[in-house]
Parts: C-alpha cells; sequence; structure tokens
C-alpha cells in the first residue's frame, strides 16, 4: 500500500473539494498583489475543472499542482489594472496572461482558431471571490509533477490519494476531453467516422 499520509496536492483539494453550486453565475478574479491587483470578471459558471500537474500552469506556493478550468472567452473581462498583465510565452498554444508583479496567471487564451479548444480560456478558480465554482473533476498530466521536482519515488502514493479524493489522475486530459481533441482532428481531416469499428 502507498503511503498517502501528508500528500498535498493544491490547497483548494487538501482540505475537501467545496461543490458546484449549478447556479453559480461567476465572479471576479484577483492577483495576488498587495496593492493594484489586477482584476478579471468571469461572467459564467466554468466547466471542467481540474488539477493540473504541468509545469506550465500557474500554481500557488508550496503547491505540486495548478487547479483550472475553462470558460468561454466571451466571458472573460479584464476590469483593473490589466496593463501589469503580460503575455509568458506568446509561441504556446495557451496565452497565459500574467500579473507582471506577483506572478499569478489570470486568465489563459487559446488565438489560434484551428485549436480544438478555441474559444475557451482557462482561469484559475481559486482566485475568484464566492464559493460554488465548478469543483475540479479529475488530475490531468500526473507525471509532469516530476519534471517539476517531485520524487518520483513519491508517484505511487501521490496517485493513490488523488484517486481517494476523487480526482482520477491521468497521464494527459481526461478520456472524453482526448475524445474532443481526436473528434476535432478526424473532422478536419476527413476520417469522421469512416470505419465501422
Ligand atoms: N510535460 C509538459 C506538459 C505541458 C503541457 O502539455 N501542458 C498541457 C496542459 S496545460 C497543455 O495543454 N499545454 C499547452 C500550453 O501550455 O500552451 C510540462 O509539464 O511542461
Ligand atoms: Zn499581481
Ligand atoms: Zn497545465
Amino acid at each position: 500500500m502507498a503511503d498517502t499520509a501528508g500528500v498535498k496536492i493544491h490547497p483548494s483539494v487538501d482540505d475537501g473539494i467545496k461543490p458546484t453550486d449549478q447556479g453559480f453565475a461567476g465572479g471576479v478574479l484577483t492577483c495576488k498583489c498587495a496593492t493594484n491587483p489586477v482584476k478579471v470578471r468571469v461572467s459564467a459558471q466554468t466547466a471542467h475543472n481540474h488539477v493540473c500537474g504541468c509545469t506550465k500552469c500557474w500554481k500557488p506556493d508550496g503547491a505540486i499542482f495548478s487547479q483550472v478550468a475553462v470558460v468561454g472567452r466571451d466571458s472573460v473581462e479584464v476590469l483593473e489594472n490589466g496593463d501589469k498583465l503580460q503575455i509568458v510565452n506568446k509561441d504556446a498554444p495557451i496565452q497565459r496572461h500574467a500579473c507582471r508583479d506577483c506572478g499569478v496567471h489570470m486568465y489563459g487564451r487559446i488565438e489560434n482558431t484551428e485549436h480544438p479548444f478555441y474559444g475557451l480560456d482557462f482561469v484559475h478558480t481559486e482566485l475568484g471571490d464566492g464559493d460554488g465554482w465548478s469543483a475540479p473533476e479529475f488530475a490531468a498530466f500526473v507525471p509532469s509533477i516530476i519534471e517539476s521536482g517531485v520524487n518520483p519515488d513519491r508517484m505511487g502514493a501521490i496517485r493513490a490519494w488523488l484517486k481517494e479524493i476523487g480526482l482520477e489522475p491521468y497521464d494527459a486530459l481526461s478520456p472524453p476531453l482526448m475524445d474532443a481533441i481526436a473528434t476535432h482532428v478526424a473532422k478536419k481531416s476527413g476520417k469522421f467516422g469512416t470505419l465501422n469499428a
């Protein structure tokens, strides 16, 4: 049995996952700056919230996973101090707009109209006011936490703990999202549904 004692994933899940409020309609995300914080309004409920182990997504201090969800780009609006936002990597599929002072990623945007997830922005719901944001559902890019410095010997315990708290661990995204990506590719190539498997 893996020793899951003391495994810490992310502050939003370590003390119990707050449930989704089906009537929740969004809120305001605020960066970590004590003065002149960046504020971004998300005017809809988020979807596909999950913890992500990749090295690219923003994580709060001490967390080995990020927590990230998607929302339609039309529902994301910079309210205050947008002049502090800088794109972390213009060449990445997800252009993460980060506060240059505290480093928090306020939203990640896909500008490539051919991308399977074009039209969706990536947001960290823990930055939002109020409870009721869509709850994390799974753990993505789990092996990538090793790239951030987690000892590979800990992976058994970490995967066991993720399962224990209801976040099924996946090497990439969840099967429905991986299927959605492949469906997009098959439709573009004309292969969609052409095999009677
Ligand atoms: N092993 C890589 C995986 C990076 C990765 O593919 N991240 C996923 C999940 S956020 C992605 O979609 N990245 C696109 C991007 O960063 O723009 C890492 O940890 O850096
Ligand atoms: Zn900031
Ligand atoms: Zn990620």
